[in-house]
């Protein structure tokens, strides 16, 4: 029974979500649940709450009513770094001229328990995403792909039971980005962390992602695996914004052969 109850929990649960901003609902009720090991994307056009859903996930927000919570305990009141949860951000916030063995070290500063490890810990982390041999280079000297990973082990020495990405490539070149999603997701399946990946770019969505959840409006259009997105959208919403994009997609490339 134990084993059942184990696999049936999902790893992040949310109720009733809801957010308003000057009497505007910008969440409007949501639900849904990641599973352990899940890569979930959240996709959905500027302004449909993504970043809202996030910041309330990680307890930078206060949520007008509804609940989250992490392996079946509620952790909707519990402060940032009670939470268990790690965060890249978009421009991975590194610090450009300490080495990569430094802005990894810097992370558990405030870790009464484990700073006096923290050399050990970074080196350990820093090998498991194959950084061993630029440990003591400045960031300056790394490659995006690089420095993603980076930032991907200064959040895994705070042992994180998840880990979110606010658009990560969103300011990338397109070649760049096509490396660094290949690294993210071997990353993934290698470490085998939950993960929430947050985008308004579908085609990253469908590259990574085991499920994805549709937002528009502040609510859940579909949550669902690509597949089941593309063959079965739940509306009319979830299939223009897949169409839509794939026409600009196509558009793209047929500029692109033209050329
Ligand atoms: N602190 C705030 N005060 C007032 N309105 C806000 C605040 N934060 C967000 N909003 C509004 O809430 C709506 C949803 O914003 P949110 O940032 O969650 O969208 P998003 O989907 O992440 O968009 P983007 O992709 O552009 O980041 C927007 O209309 C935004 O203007």
């Amino acid at each position: 029974m134990e084993v059942l109850m184990e696999t049936l929990t999902p790893k992040l649960s949310v109720r009733g979500l809801k957010k308003d901003f000057d009497e505007k609902g910008v969440l409007r009720g949501i639900d849904f649940d990641v599973l352990d090991g899940e890569f979930l994307s959240i996709l959905g056009p500027s302004g449909c709450g993504k970043t809202t859903t996030l910041r309330i996930l990680i307890g930078l927000l206060e949520p007008d009513a509804g609940t989250v919570s992490l392996d079946g305990v509620d952790i909707t009141d519990a402060a940032p770094d009670r939470r268990s949860m790690g965060i890249v951000f978009q421009n991975y916030a590194l610090f450009e001229n300490m080495t990569v063995r430094g802005n990894v070290e810097y992370a558990l500063r405030f870790d009464n328990e484990r700073k006096g490890r923290r050399r050990e810990i970074a080196e350990k982390a820093l090998a498991q995403l194959g950084l061993s041999s630029q440990i003591d280079k400045p960031i300056h000297e790394l490659s995006g792909g690089q420095q993603q990973r980076v930032s991907i082990a200064r959040t895994l020495v705070l042992e994180p039971e998840i880990i979110l990405f606010d658009e990560p490539m969103s300011a990338l070149d397109v070649e760049t980005r096509l490396s660094m999603r290949a690294e993210l997701k071997d990353i993934q399946k290698r470490l085998g962390t939950t993960m929430i990946y947050i985008t308004h770019d579908q085609e990253e969505a469908f590259a990574l992602s085991d499920r994805i959840m549709v937002m528009g409006g502040g609510e859940i259009h579909q949550l669902d695996t690509p597949e089941q997105i593309i063959s079965h959208p739940a509306d009319e919403y979830v299939a223009d914004f897949v169409n839509k994009n794939l026409r600009i997609k196509m558009d793209s490339l047929a500029r692109f052969m033209g050329r």
